[in-house]
This record gives C-alpha cells, structure tokens and sequence, in this order.
C-alpha cells in the first residue's frame, strides 16, 4: 500500500472579518474559544488522505472554504492548526497570474514564473516553444504582459503552469476561464495529464467537469468537510442541499420585507442574519 501524497489532519485556518459592530448574538453564540471578535473560522477541523493518482473534486456553495483548502495545500497559507503533508511537487492552476510581472514581456515572463516554479534554464529553453504555442501567444511574444487583456493573461499563466512536470494539480475554476477553444484545449491537457498518472484536486461548480475528471468528492460547507465519497453522491448532494437552501434563503428575504414594511427590521438587521445564517 502506497503513502497518501496529501494528507490533512485537523486542519483548521481563521480569517478576520472587518465588522461594524458586534450584536447580541456574537456575544451569546459566537464564544467559541480560538477566535476572537470579527475572526471565523474558514476552515475548521478538516480531515482527510489522497492517495497518488485520485481525482478530487471541491464542491460546496460560495464561500464555504474551497478555495482556501486548496491554498493550503499549495503551500500558500500556514493553517492555524493542525497539518497539511504534500508528499511530491504542485502545479498550481490557482491564482494562475499571480507571479506575472505587468512591465515584463510574455516571453521574459515565460522565463521568470517557469524559474520560479523550479524550472532550470536548459528546461525552460527546451519548452519554451511548447509553452508559446500552447497559448497561442506567438504574435504577442515581446508585448509587456500588463497589455494583454485578461483572457490572453490566463491563456499565457496555464500554458506555463500545466507543462510543469509535477505529480499533484492544484485546479480552481481554472476550467471556467478563456474562451471556448482554448478551454477545450486545457480540458484536453488536463485528461492527459490524468492519464500519466497524475493526482488531481480541483474546485469547480460544473457538474460536467466534476463528473468527467474526477472519482472522489468533497463537500465543503462553513468550513466543514461535510461529506467525502464518490464524486456523483457528493454532487447529487451538494444539489439537493443547494435548492433547499435557495428555497430558504428566498422565505427569509420574504420575511425580512415584510418586517422592514412593518417598520420592525432595518438594514443592518439583514446584514446581521445575512452573515450569522447564511453568509458561511
Ligand atoms: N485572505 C482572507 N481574509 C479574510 N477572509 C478571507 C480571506 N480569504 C478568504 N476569506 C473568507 O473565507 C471564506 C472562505 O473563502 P473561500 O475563498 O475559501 O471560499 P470558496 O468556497 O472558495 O468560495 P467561491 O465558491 O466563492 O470561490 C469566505 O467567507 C471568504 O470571505
């Protein structure tokens, strides 16, 4: 039996949230210990293994604390407690532009992120066409990268990322971006990078691309990991919750109007309830 090539054991991360003031109901519900006024946690208590070579998907609502998993499995955030072990290198297909510089051009930035990725000079020469191509980028090889328009940026950052030679993909929406060849294309290179092995985390939000790369799913809520198991149960549960929740936010709009018409509820109110009940 092979080690897990990412383990995560009671992983827990705290963010702050700038408030206006603190009501009634953080006094009396939020007195939790570990997190002080205007700090929640975005991940809480978060186990599990991956095993090299499984396909992962991320699911859950807006701001559930997908993202912020995969951040700290790219290295990209300490948790507050707990342990994140990654056993092998990461292409992370997250916050792709980030280590571009707007004032270098496409082909020095091709260099500089490839670098910074671990890359050697002989590599990077030796890929550097592949790269270029792949992004159809060609004609903008000597353009500063801050004049691309932002879906030839992304075009240029995956073309770099996903030719690193790295067992585990870190993916967030990644899928959602460029326009629909280039899009086709990366989900061509993303099969093949499957094929050879590979191990694959990824958030999305389509069912089509959550069923079609990946065999295991997570499901994020508050921070939670609420459910671990076949992607399909996991996506046909994350559904059925997401209507109910819809339905119920819908009820509570409704309820707060009628006390805003009856002059018993004001904004700040809803803000209250939008953040205590259904903002996590
Ligand atoms: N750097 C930060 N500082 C403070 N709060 C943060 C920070 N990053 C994320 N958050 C908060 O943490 C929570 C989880 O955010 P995260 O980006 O992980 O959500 P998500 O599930 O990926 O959402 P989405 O589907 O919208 O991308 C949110 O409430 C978000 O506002």
């Amino acid at each position: 039996m092979s080690e897990p090539i990412i383990s995560v054991q009671d992983l827990s991360v705290r963010f702050h949230r700038k408030r206006r003031h603190r009501s009634v109901r953080d006094l009396v519900f939020k007195g939790e210990t570990g997190v002080r006024a205007g700090e929640f946690w975005a991940l809480r208590d978060i186990n599990f293994d991956v095993m090299p070579g499984e396909a992962i998907g991320v699911v859950g609502a807006n701001g559930q604390g997908k993202s912020t998993l995969l951040r700290a499995i790219a290295g990209l955030l300490i948790p507050d407690e707990g342990r994140v072990k990654v056993n092998g290198g990461v292409a992370p297909l997250i916050e792709l532009t980030g280590g571009f510089a707007g004032d270098l051009t496409v082909r020095d930035n091709i260099w500089l992120v490839s670098g910074l990725h671990g890359m050697k000079r002989k590599e990077v020469a030796a890929k550097f066409d592949e790269i270029l191509e792949f992004s159809e980028m060609e004609d903008f090889v000597d353009t500063p990268f801050k004049h691309l328009s932002s879906g030839q940026k992304v075009r240029v950052a995956f073309s770099v990322v996903a030719q690193l030679n790295e067992p585990i993909m870190l993916a967030d929406e990644v899928l959602a971006v460029g326009d629909r060849a280039f899009r086709q294309k990366c989900l061509e290179r993303f099969a093949e990078m499957l094929e050879q092995g590979r191990t694959l985390f990824m958030v999305s939000h389509s069912e089509g691309n959550l069923t079609r790369f990946c065999t295991r799913g997570l499901y994020m809520d508050g921070g939670r990991l609420v459910q671990d198991g076949p992607i399909k149960e996991v996506v046909e549960k994350y559904f059925e919750d997401s209507g109910d929740a819809a339905r119920l936010r819908r009820k509570h709009e409704r309820k707060m109007r009628k006390f805003r018409e009856m002059g018993i509820a004001d904004d700040d109110d809803d803000d209250d309830d939008d953040d205590d009940d259904w903002g996590r």
